[in-house]
């Protein structure tokens, strides 16, 4: 895209809404103009930022026991409407197919919000015995939601572009919970990975996913202080294997039908990482998902111009000999504008190279973290580069991890909760009976995010509504 296009400048981070939409764009991300509401385009560089997020997540999932597979798209509606919970939960959301060119299809179909309805009609051809289990697939495919609240592009759309989805099958109710847990870990890891820290909890039982015995949800805290969902694990109990009659083989001969999770991680995981690292002069990417992880910048005068070049070009090809992602840029544009176009792009790691630092035989390595300068010396650039990466991922993960913990708030009256979650995330008692959870829910103006899956010093406390006894504090906070 023309660098004119570009004039707008970038408003600051704390105007987070503006700041992001005009990320997106300047960043070259996502173009929104797609003329279908809550659909939007993959730029060439967003699309690198999400190949190389998901190849982390098929890592993780590939090196503990999933595997990944296809499943079709459209599903038959006597398919679709079989599991009553899961229909009340989705039929307000899903597109469907009723043509096939002119002619009328005689069983519409449906574009699938999420695909149990697709994979368990399966899952029971091909489950037969327990020594099946457990089976662990996984697909990263789109998916379509008749989102009626605001969309927005990569946190709320109709078309979920990068949806991966597991579906795993267990003989037993504590096989799939033991599965849950491990599903929790696997998340907690990924985000680590993408330098995000997460908040871990239970979904109260109005808030769970529909056919499932219970959610445990990922929850990451915005800069606008609003949390978002970047992740859920579901356990089914046997809610589906009895609507799609999947039966195993037990050791003793018995038919039995199976228990299920499923959990899902869509491309939230980008916007979140975008949006907890991002600063006023554009993205700050983790190295692992930099799709430019080194920018060269030669410093050019008349003399020794073909020097320095030459210089650059070696700097370049030895990176990458060492798999890393350079760019050099021999532009016409002046420093000071390729520094610019370089610190929005998230670049971790500026190399600049001039004749004094020729002479010195060394490159001068800005880091785009923390912006600080230091000189390396060329023989060692492949290993300084590396170290430099990992000190950057580890500075933003840090610096993460202490921005959501000083927004978390222990409050003690529903007034406090009131106030504390128009900066972050409130925890309060709750003795967990849902009369009580709703009327906190109305008094404050905001949902229980959830029960946290660990409870670090419980006390006993009381609950603001019945004044009931309870050791359990719940989080509270404003939604995407
Ligand atoms: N409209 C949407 N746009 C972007 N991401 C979404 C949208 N709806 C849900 N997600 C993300 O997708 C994740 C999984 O969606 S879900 O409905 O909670 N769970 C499922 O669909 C289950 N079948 C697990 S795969 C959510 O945690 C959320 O992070
Ligand atoms: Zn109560």
């Amino acid at each position: 895209m023309a660098e004119s296009e570009k004039e707008a400048a970038l408003p600051p981070k704390e105007e987070f809404s503006e700041w992001y939409n005009e990320l997106l764009w300047m960043a070259e991300i996502m173009d929104v103009r797609y003329p279908v509401k809550g659909l939007y385009v993959w730029y060439p560089f967003g699309f690198a930022i999400r190949r190389n997020t998901y190849n982390i997540i098929r890592e993780i999932l590939d090196n503990s026991g999933h595997q990944e597979a296809l499943f079709p798209l459209l599903i038959p509606e006597n398919e679709f409407m079989k599991e009553a919970e899961h229909i009340k939960g989705f039929e307000d959301e899903v597109y469907w197919v009723t043509h096939g060119g002119r002619d009328p299809l005689d069983i519409p179909l449906a574009l699938r919000p999420t695909s149990e309805t697709a994979i368990y009609p399966m899952y029971k051809m091909w489950i037969r015995s327990h020594a099946d289990f457990p089976l662990k697939l996984y697909q990263i495919v789109n998916t379509f939601r008749y989102e009626t609240k605001h969309t927005r592009p990569l946190i709320r759309l109709r078309e979920i572009t990068s949806f991966k989805e597991a579906h795993t099958v267990h003989a037993t109710w504590e096989d799939a919970e033991a599965q849950v847990k491990e599903a929790i870990k696997l998340y907690t890891e990924i985000y680590r990975r993408l330098g995000v820290p997460v908040l871990r909890s239970r979904r109260p039982d109005w808030d769970k996913f529909p056919g499932a015995d219970y959610t445990d949800a990922i929850d990451t805290i915005m800069p606008d202080g609003k949390t978002l969902q970047i992740g859920t694990v579901h356990h089914l109990g046997d809610n589906f294997a009895r609507t799609f009659d999947i039966k195993y083989e037990a050791p003793n001969g018995e038919q039995l039908y199976a228990h299920q999770t499923c959990y899902g991680i869509s491309e939230r995981s980008i916007a979140a990482t975008i949006s907890i690292h991002g600063d006023d002069k554009g993205l700050v990417l983790p190295p692992e998902i930099a799709p430019v992880q080194v920018v060269i910048i030669p410093i050019i005068f008349k003399k020794e111009a073909e020097e320095v070049l030459a210089a650059c070009r070696d700097m370049q090809e030895r990176l990458k000999k060492t798999g890393i992602r350079v760019e050099l840029d021999a532009s016409d544009l002046r420093p000071g504008a390729k520094y610019y176009k370089w610190e929005m792009k998230g670049v971790p790691l500026r190399l600049e190279i001039g004749p004094r630092d020729l002479q010195n035989n060394v490159a001068v390595a800005v880091r785009r973290d923390t912006g600080e300068k230091e000189q390396i010396p060329l023989p060692e650039i492949e290993t300084s580069v590396r170290s430099r990466f990992e000190a950057i991922h580890e500075n933003l993960y840090q610096k993460a991890k202490t921005e959501l913990e000083s927004r978390i708030f222990e409050c003690m009256e529903l007034e406090e909760v009131k106030e504390k979650i128009q900066e972050g995330v409130a925890t309060i008692p709750w003795c967990g009976n849902k009369e009580c959870g709703l009327v906190m829910e109305d008094r404050i103006g905001a949902g229980i995010l959830g029960i946290p899956l660990e409870q670090k010093n419980r006390r006993k406390e009381k609950c603001p509504v019945c004044g009931g006894e309870t050791e359990t504090r719940v989080y509270i906070a404003r939604t995407y």
